[in-house]
């Protein structure tokens, strides 16, 4: 689902984070691995402070794996833990309950020196639209789903996933929206699938995404249309269209169309493992 942000919804979505927040132990933040510093949100350091944070790379499957290690380790930097996951067919989700239980060593240490015996971490997963928030709970909790009801005590209507002895997950995300004001981050974006393809335009777009693949992945538009990659962004373009996207009414090339395949075939992997940011 794509969304567009009103500072209405903005204000919303913050209220609903804020309550949520508060009943957690730990933040699981998805970011998208092909754009892991645009996919944040910019107000989820403030929100999360206090909180025991985790940030997954998520769709590692469709990003460089020279980036994600990169990646991996300028969030540690930053005091992160870290782990790099494909929600979609699970591999890396293993390792996420071990990192979750070292991003809470300390309040199951507190836990332990009070005397409090198996209270276990309360969890949620937050992030921009299409991340992978549904995917990552749904892989997560697997066959283990098992949805533990309304708590006494705790806010009505919150439903909890009970993952494993030690840990349950608010069975909600929170939604977070993304930064707009960098017009590079919205290029990011858009190039990913994550702003409304309607108010977008397809073929400046295109454009853009061809300007960085000749530069940081020579080779990908050529292994995949056969084309030059030697000529200006606009021949490329003609290139692809050329081979893929037929002719219009009057023998012209059919660039909307070009440039729609080019996005749809980077979106879902086929021009290779792709990241458009470098730490
Ligand atoms: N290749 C790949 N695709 C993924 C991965 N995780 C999720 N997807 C796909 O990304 C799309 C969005 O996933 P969702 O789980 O609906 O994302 P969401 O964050 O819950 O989205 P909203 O409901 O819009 O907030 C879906 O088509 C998923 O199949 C992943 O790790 N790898």
């Amino acid at each position: 689902m794509n969304y567009q942000w009103y500072p209405g919804h903005m204000t919303k979505a913050k209220r609903m984070m804020q309550e949520d927040i508060k009943l957690i132990d730990l933040v699981i933040e998805l970011v998208d691995a092909r754009v892991p510093l645009s996919s944040r949100n910019p107000d989820i350091d403030e929100l999360g402070k206090n909180k025991a944070r985790l940030i997954l790379l998520n769709k590692a499957d469709l990003a460089s794996d020279e980036c994600n290690a990169l990646w991996m380790a300028y969030f540690k930097t930053k005091g992160y833990f870290t782990v790099k996951v494909n929600s979609r067919n699970g591999s890396g989700i293993k390792a996420v309950e071990g990192a979750i239980q070292e991003a809470c060593k300390e309040k199951i240490e507190r836990d332990r020196r009070r005397g409090i015996k198996n209270r276990p971490v309360r969890a949620m997963v937050v992030g921009i639209p299409n991340v992978g928030k549904s995917t990552f709970i749904n892989t997560f909790a697997g066959k283990a789903c098992a949805k533990t009801g309304n708590k006494p005590g705790v806010t009505k209507g919150k439903q909890w996933i009970r993952l494993n002895k030690n840990t349950e997950l608010l069975d909600t995300p929170g939604i977070l929206w993304p930064k707009f004001e960098d017009q590079t981050v919205g290029l990011h974006l858009a190039m990913i699938g994550s702003i409304r393809d309607e108010i977008l335009n397809v073929d400046e777009l295109a454009l853009e995404l061809i300007k960085f693949l000749k530069e940081h992945y020579q080779g990908c538009l050529e292994e995949r249309y056969g084309c030059s990659e030697s000529g200006d962004v606009v021949s490329v373009l003609g290139e692809i269209a050329e081979s893929r996207a037929g002719r219009l009414k009057g023998n012209e090339l059919d660039y909307t169309k070009a440039a729609a395949i080019l996005i749809d075939d980077f979106r879902i992997g086929r021009l290779g493992k792709i990241t458009l940011e470098f730490p």
